[in-house]
């Protein structure tokens, strides 16, 4: 067995503990990775941290190891949903730019202003179906040779329809002044010889006749601001009239992938690793609706990593790696360097714990630090960069939504757990529900790639049955479409 893989057996053994039974605030359960003292004197704590495993004095079974003293200020882990909220908060924190896009650039954005009509739509009363614009009642003469086509401007000979006429008529087509309605072409006896049209049905007056304005007038709000835009909003911008949107532009992430260990290419070897991440952010960044610069590969280099981020135009940094306490853990020390203000260091979220949210400077670039553990950046990613994305991009919160779980779900002791799942469709009378995954360790992809959610889980776990909060992905069908979204 690796080392890696006694982890997670060590994980999933700490979580199979847990299921309702061990709910207590025990920090001696945490075999998922001893907690770290949250604050500014973190290599001071480092040398407490050894006791960070050992059971509190309130354990009500204790070890036979003395317990050390407490570090001086531990600043504790943020709750899952506060830190999410404080990720939102920061991304809302400043005016949003605006640009005019033209319609074929614009797919992806948001809308920076509501979209007003700029026409009554439809533009003119318009006839819905091919057949025979009739005035008055029945039957009704014609004449032979003419016929009102759509994208044709006022025919003179048929701009007003004298009562007991009918004139030929396409879908889409104006209907003449005094139109009482139109006939569509197999409700129509047409006596050639006659030159006369007649029905059997009833007529409706106005049927199959869409009026000028029917579906909005002129000025009328179509859609609000924060409207993500999608193929049917730039359809629906065209139709009202537009050649450009007022938009937010996208936020720009710079992508910084840390470690000495990671290969970009070629099968493992000689302790080298593939790095999983930088092939990952970048499209699910621009799913998130951002625009990416990166992977940049920049190994375990305190000083490239500095440089990077004093030389960042970015909106938005997202580093992987280096956010814990090791030899090379670069992040912490590098931020606290050059003086970064840390919104978010650490949340009590399994996997991803030591994810953080920092602003290099009051007016300088976001920047949020996701764990090297794949699966922990991908909660990382979830928790602290689509929220501030969001706020950066100005597109509304999305609502939070619950499902039902199908099986039990073994929770943390006192952190809450993002579980991949899929959601599947209720069979024989059941309901729709979401079913967890396997392969979710920290460390795994193979259990996120297969799902389309991810299920918030809150400590302890839940039962079968109960619901969750549940988090899509951004290629599950509820989330907002982006170009490029897979390129
Ligand atoms: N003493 C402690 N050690 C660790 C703690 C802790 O609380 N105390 N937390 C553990 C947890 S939980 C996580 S998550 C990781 C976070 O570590 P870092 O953010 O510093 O990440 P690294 O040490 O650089 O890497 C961790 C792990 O992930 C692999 N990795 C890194 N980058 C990539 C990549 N781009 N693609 C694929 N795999 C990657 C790396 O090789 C390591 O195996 O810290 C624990 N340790
Ligand atoms: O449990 Mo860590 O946060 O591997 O992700």
């Amino acid at each position: 067995m690796t080392g890696d893989d006694a982890e997670e057996l060590a994980v999933e053994q700490a979580l199979a503990l847990v299921g309702g039974r061990n709910r207590a605030r025990n920090r001696a359960d945490d075999q998922a990775g001893d907690q770290v003292p949250r604050n500014e004197n973190r290599r001071e704590h480092q040398n407490h941290r050894e006791h960070q495993n050992r059971s509190e004095p309130s354990d009500p079974h204790p070890t036979p190891h003395p317990t050390p003293p407490a570090p001086a200020t531990p600043t504790p882990e943020l709750p899952w949903d506060r830190a999410q909220a404080v990720a939102a908060r920061a991304g809302r924190g400043g005016p949003l730019a605006v640009v005019r896009l033209p319609l074929d650039r614009a797919l992806g954005h948001v809308l920076a202003e509501p979209l007003a009509a700029l026409t009554d739509l439809p533009s003119f009363d318009t006839s819905a179906m091919d057949g025979w614009a009739v005035a008055g009642p029945g039957p009704w003469t014609y004449e032979e040779g003419v016929s009102l086509l759509a994208g044709v401007g006022e025919s003179p000979t048929a701009a007003r329809l004298p009562d007991g006429t009918a004139v030929r008529i396409a879908t889409g087509a104006r209907t003449p002044a005094d139109t009482t309605a139109v006939i569509r072409s197999e409700h129509a006896q047409v006596d050639e010889a006659r030159a006369l049209v007649s029905t059997r049905r009833p007529v409706v007056t106005g049927q199959d006749i869409r009026p000028r304005g029917q579906e909005c007038r002129s000025g009328d709000r179509l859609v609000p601001a924060g409207t993500v835009v999608t193929p049917a909003v730039l359809g629906l911008a065209a139709a009202a009239g537009y050649d450009a949107l007022p938009a937010v532009p996208r936020p720009r992430v710079d992508v910084l992938v840390l470690g000495d260990e990671l290969l970009a290419a070629g099968l493992p070897h000689d302790g080298l690793i593939r790095d999983a991440l930088g092939p990952m952010l970048g499209p699910w960044l621009r799913a998130l609706g951002a625009e990416v610069s990166g992977p940049h590969r920049l190994g375990d280099d305190a000083e490239a990593l500095r440089e990077a981020l004093t030389s960042s135009d970015a909106d938005l940094i997202v580093t992987t790696g280096g956010t814990a306490s090791g030899p090379v853990d670069h992040v912490h020390p590098v931020l606290a360097a050059l003086g970064a203000e840390l919104l978010v260091d650490g949340v009590a979220v399994r996997p991803g714990h030591p994810m953080l949210l920092a602003r290099l400077s009051p007016d300088g670039p976001h920047l949020v630090g996701l764990p090297g553990n794949p699966l922990a950046a991908v909660s990382g990613l979830l928790t602290l960069a689509e929220p501030l994305l969001a706020g950066l991009a100005g597109r509304p919160a999305q609502d939070a939504y619950r499902a039902l779980v199908h099986a039990d779900v073994p929770g943390h002791p006192h952190d809450t757990r993002l579980v991949p799942v899929v959601h599947r469709a209720g069979r024989a009378g059941g309901r729709d529900h979401v079913a967890p995954l396997r392969y979710n360790g920290p460390a795994m992809l193979r259990g996120i790639a297969a799902a389309d959610g991810l299920a918030v889980v809150p400590a302890g776990g839940v039962r079968s049955g109960t619901e969750v909060e549940i988090l899509d992905l951004p290629w599950a069908p509820a989330t907002p479409w982006t170009e490029g979204c897979f390129t």
